[in-house]
C-alpha cells in the first residue's frame, strides 16, 4: 500500500499532459467507445495459483468505480476444465450491482446458462471460434455441435429476457491450425449473430495479429454482421494488440475489449499472452477526445491492486510509465 500512495500524485502529473492532448484532431475515429472490460474473467482464468474469490470480487468493484461500462465479470464453465473459475456464483453475488454497467459471465452450455441465471446473470456470453480444433480444444465439441449448444441458451435466454453476447475466437490465427480465412470468420460470426448474439466479439486469441489482417477481416465479417454490432478484443503477444485496435476504430468498430493490467490468456490457447491493457486503451482514446467514460486514475488504482494481490508487474505501459514519472 505504501509504494501506491506513492506513486499516486506522480501518476498525476502524466494524467495532465493527457488532457493536454486530447485536443488532438478526431480524423475518422468514432467520438465514443464501449470499453468492455475482461480482466476478471479473461485476465484471471489462465492464473494458475487460485485466486482468492474476495480479491476477485475487490477487483471488479474497482472496475465499477473507474466507470467502464460493461465488467465481465466471471464465466459458469466446467470447474474441472477451468478451476479458476469454480467460485463464479459467489462472485457474481458478492460484487456491488451499480445499475448502470452491466456484468455478462460466460456460459459454455444450458447447465452454465441455467446456474447463471440462479446466481443472478443479467447478461450472458457464449464462445465460439472459426477454427475447428481450437473448439474441440476449448469447449470439446466441433463448430456445428457448440451452435447447437448455442442455440439451447438463446431459447432459454429469450425466454428469460438475457441479451446474449458472442465470442468469435482464432479470428486472425489459431495455434492449431494457424491461419484462419477471414471467409472462415464471417461465416461463424454471421451464424452466431442470426441466432441471437446482440454482439460479436472478435478474439485474436493468440496475438498474433497485424493491422493489415485485422483490415482484411473485419472487412469480410462487415458485409455479414452490421458495424454496430462488432466488438475487438485483441491478445498483445506480438505487441500489436493496440495498433490493430487503432485500425478496427479507423473502420469504424466502437466496441472494444480490454483487460485490466493487461492480464489474460485462454488456458485452451498455448502462447496466448495478456489481452490490450486498458490503461493503454484508455490513455490512446483519451488523446483521440473519444469519450469512454472511464476514470483513469481510479483504473491504474484497481490495476495496482490486482498486480500486488497477484504478486506481478502490470503488463500496462501506461501503468509502467506513470509509476516512473
Ligand atoms: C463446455 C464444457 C463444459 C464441455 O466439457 P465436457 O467435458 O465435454 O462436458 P460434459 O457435459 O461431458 O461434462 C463434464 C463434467 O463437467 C460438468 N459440467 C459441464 N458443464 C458445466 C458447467 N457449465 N458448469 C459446471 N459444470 C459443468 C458436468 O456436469 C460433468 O461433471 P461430472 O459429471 O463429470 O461430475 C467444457 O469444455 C468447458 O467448460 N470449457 C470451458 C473452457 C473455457 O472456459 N475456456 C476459456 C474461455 S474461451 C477464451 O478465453 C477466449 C475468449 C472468450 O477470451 C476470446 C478470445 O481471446 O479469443
Amino acid at each position: 500500500m505504501a509504494a501506491m500512495r506513492k506513486v499516486l500524485p506522480q501518476r498525476l502529473v502524466g494524467l495532465a499532459s493527457l488532457r493536454a492532448v486530447s485536443t488532438s484532431s478526431m480524423g475518422t475515429f468514432p467520438k465514443q467507445v464501449k470499453i468492455v472490460e475482461v480482466g476478471p474473467r479473461d485476465g484471471l482464468q489462465n492464473e494458475k495459483n487460485v485466486v482468492p474469490t474476495p480479491v476477485k470480487i475487490k477487483l471488479i468493484d474497482m472496475l465499477s468505480e473507474a466507470g467502464l461500462p460493461v465488467i465481465e465479470a466471471t464465466s459458469f464453465v466446467s470447474p474441472k476444465w477451468v478451476p479458476q473459475m469454480a467460485d463464479h456464483t459467489e462472485v457474481l453475488k458478492g460484487i456491488q450491482k451499480f445499475p448502470s454497467i452491466s456484468y455478462p459471465v460466460l456460459v459454455p452450455n444450458l447447465k452454465g446458462f441455467e446456474a447463471a441465471v440462479a446466481a443472478g446473470a443479467k447478461e450472458v456470453t457464449v464462445f465460439g471460434a472459426a477454427s475447428e480444433l481450437f473448439t474441440q480444444k476449448n469447449i470439446n465439441s466441433s463448430i456445428e455441435e457448440s451452435f447447437q449448444r448455442f442455440d439451447v441458451i438463446f431459447k432459454g435466454a429469450q425466454a428469460a429476457g438475457i441479451p446474449v453476447r458472442g465470442y468469435v475466437s482464432c479470428v486472425l490465427g489459431c495455434p492449431y491450425e494457424g491461419k484462419i480465412s477471414p471467409a472462415k470468420v464471417a461465416e461463424v460470426s454471421k451464424r452466431m449473430y442470426s441466432m441471437g448474439c446482440y454482439e460479436i466479439s472478435l478474439g485474436d486469441t493468440i496475438g498474433v495479429g497485424t493491422p493489415g489482417a485485422m483490415r482484411d477481416m473485419l472487412s469480410a465479417v462487415m458485409h455479414e454482421v452490421p458495424l454496430a454490432a462488432l466488438a475487438v478484443h485483441c491478445h498483445d503477444t506480438y505487441g500489436q494488440a493496440l495498433a490493430n485496435t487503432l485500425m478496427a476504430l479507423q473502420m469504424g468498430v466502437t466496441v472494444v475489449d480490454a483487460s485490466v493490467a493487461g492480464l489474460g490468456g485462454c488456458p485452451y490457447a498455448q502462447g496466448a499472452s495478456g489481452n490490450l491493457a486498458t490503461e493503454d486503451l484508455v490513455y490512446m482514446l483519451a488523446g483521440l477526445g473519444i469519450h469512454t467514460g472511464v476514470n483513469i486514475q481510479k483504473l491504474l488504482e484497481a490495476g495496482d491492486f490486482i498486480c500486488q494481490a497477484l504478486n506481478r508487474k502490470s503488463s500496462s505501459k501506461v501503468a509502467q510509465a506513470s509509476c516512473k514519472l
